[in-house]
């Protein structure tokens, strides 16, 4: 049994610098995690690097000789990446040991948890070899300063919610940035009544319906619950990777094994 975060969410959203950071808090409490980065457009890491897609393909050679732009080149190298599951992405997994944990960067294209099934096959593919995988999906909260950022926020996080089926972790990064917390609160733990009547207030008359379909969809999804991440502080990282290890149960299955050597267990 493996473990896996897959780190999503749009572009600059901080999912490179979460990855490094949770590297080092990991590295400080003495845990072993490996950090995996599937963005072929990556270029500086301040983490160890344990894979790497780039090994597999380059994004500027893709480029250069299909004649495609970054965006194009970006989704061909991940479908480059689908296509070599069996041998590319296996090789490279039995380098793990069994009960390793991995966190995957991923690249911040939006299409790639809307529509595009790369993703969703890789994860797949995790599953069938034995990974517990969940979703840590990053919003970046110098965005949610008013409900409509908020509201599509919310529907980019649904989508990969939809796409991937997997347990789902939502995170508002980069909260050291954010000096009135307050007008953050709102957006943590909504109520969906105060959301329609802010998006109401904001939005022309005609949208009223539209605007009690989405809340109601989004309250429905029970999914409107965002966790505030700040790196600067040590405990703030350990809470959000207690919620994400209780996700994808990793702390129950070494328990569990403790317990079976445990000597005190024979009588
Ligand atoms: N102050 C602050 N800045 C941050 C934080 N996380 C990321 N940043 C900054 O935000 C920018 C984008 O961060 P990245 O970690 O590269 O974001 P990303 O989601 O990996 O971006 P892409 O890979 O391009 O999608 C960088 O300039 C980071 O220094 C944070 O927690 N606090
Ligand atoms: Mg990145």
């Amino acid at each position: 049994m493996g473990y896996a975060q897959l780190v999503i969410g749009p572009a600059g959203s901080g999912k490179s610098t979460y990855c490094s950071e949770l590297y080092k808090h990991c590295e400080t409490i003495g845990r072993r995690i490996n950090i995996v980065n599937l963005d072929p457009a990556a270029e500086d890491f301040d983490y160890p690097v344990m894979m790497d897609i780039r090994e597999l393909i380059s994004l500027d050679d893709v480029m250069e000789q299909l004649n495609l732009g970054p965006n194009g080149g970006l989704i061909y190298c991940m479908e480059h990446l689908e296509d070599n599951l069996h041998d590319w992405l296996d090789d490279e997994l039995e380098n793990f040991l069994d009960d390793d944990y991995l966190v995957f960067d991923c690249p911040g294209q939006i299409e790639l948890f809307s529509h595009v099934p790369v993703l969703r096959n890789f994860v797949e593919h995790l599953k069938r070899k034995n990974f517990n995988v969940c979703v840590v999906y990053l919003l970046d909260s110098q965005f949610m300063t008013d409900v409509t950022k908020f509201i599509s926020g919310c529907m980019a996080s649904l989508s990969a919610m939809v796409q991937l089926e997997l347990p789902h972790v939502n995170i508002l990064s980069k909260m050291d940035l954010v000096r009135d917390k307050r007008g953050i609160d709102n957006y943590l733990d909504p109520e969906p009544t105060i959301l329609l009547a802010e998006l109401n207030e904001r939005m022309a008359p005609q949208f009223q319906n539209l605007n009690k379909a989405l809340i109601g969809l989004i309250d429905e999804y029970s999914m409107v619950s965002f966790m505030p991440l700040n790196l600067k502080k040590e405990s703030s990282i350990k809470h959000v990777l207690a919620q994400i290890d209780n996700c994808i149960q990793f702390g129950e299955d070494a328990d569990v094994k403790v317990k079976d050597v445990d000597p005190e267990d024979d009588e």
